[in-house]
């Protein structure tokens, strides 16, 4: 059988921030396209760190990261906004505009797009206006089009957040921690978006988590890492609640 290239690929990854600190060490893996993966462990484990190293948002010390089959570490310039508007990102406070309206928001995605004098007038064409209507259908938010983003409540923000991304046509989604300030059933209304964006759109989904359990209940695969090593690697159909203990041991 041909195996296809993974669409991730991580060699003998190396970070070591300015100050000392180790945040990923000696990291190993393939991400294949089309897969929901789960990061899991401690607070400092290295999830965030990981994440950001494959948009460059962090640098690494050592070693290579593929993305579809290109080393990305020389990218710069061009070759770096292609990369980055290939991958969506999602974080924990949305980092959203709060005073701009949604559409605004969800425009914003589309930046990369459009000269910087253009976007910064907010000239945005009407297909790409349409384009955010349907983002925000995906997100079930059409109606708050018009609404400002710091009248939403934590779960819609995060569902606008998502909606920006959609508007890169990204084939990668990056979450940091996307539900950590959300309750349990906004989280699910989250975690249920992006797992459909994973099955209907193909979109290959990482997500860090804290929580274990959603981690089982949503991934394909579950990598932990401890100390900025990855100590725990397996689909999910081999994944064991005491196998999973192991990353949340005490080094
Ligand atoms: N800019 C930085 N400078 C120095 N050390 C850093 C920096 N960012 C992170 N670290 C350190 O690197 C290690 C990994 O941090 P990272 O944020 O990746 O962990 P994490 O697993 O995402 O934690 P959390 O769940 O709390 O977000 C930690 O020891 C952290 O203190």
């Amino acid at each position: 059988m041909v195996q296809e290239t993974p669409i991730i690929s991580f060699k003998n990854v190396n970070k070591v921030y300015d100050n000392g600190t180790v945040g990923l060490k000696d990291i190993n893996f393939d991400i294949p396209r089309g897969q929901f993966l789960v990061v899991v462990g401690l607070s400092g484990a290295g999830k965030s760190t990981l994440l950001r190293t494959i948009n460059r948002m962090h640098e690494i010390t050592s070693g290579e990261i593929r993305v579809e089959d290109e080393a990305i570490d020389r990218y710069k310039g061009r070759s770096l906004r292609f990369l980055r508007r290939k991958i969506g990102m999602i974080f924990q406070n949305f980092n959203l505009v709060k005073r701009s309206s949604v559409e605004r928001n969800v425009l914003s995605g589309r930046v990369s797009y459009y000269p910087t004098w253009k976007s910064l007038l907010g000239l945005f064409s009407a297909p790409d206006k349409q384009k955010a209507v349907q983002a925000l259908q995906r997100v079930s938010l059409a109606e708050k089009l018009y609404a400002r983003a710091d009248e939403l409540s934590g779960g819609q923000q995060q569902r606008v957040a998502i909606a920006r991304t959609l508007m890169q046509n990204p084939k990668i989604i990056l979450a940091d921690e996307p539900i950590a300030s959300l309750d349990p059933l906004t989280t699910k209304t989250v975690m249920d978006i992006l797992k459909r964006l994973n099955q209907e759109d193909g979109i290959t989904v990482i997500v860090n988590l804290h929580s274990v359990t959603l981690a089982r209940e949503y991934a394909d695969r579950i990598v932990g890492l401890r100390a900025g090593e990855v100590v725990y690697d397996e689909p999910i159909a081999a994944v064991t609640a005491t196998d999973l203990n192991r990353v949340y041991q005490e080094v």
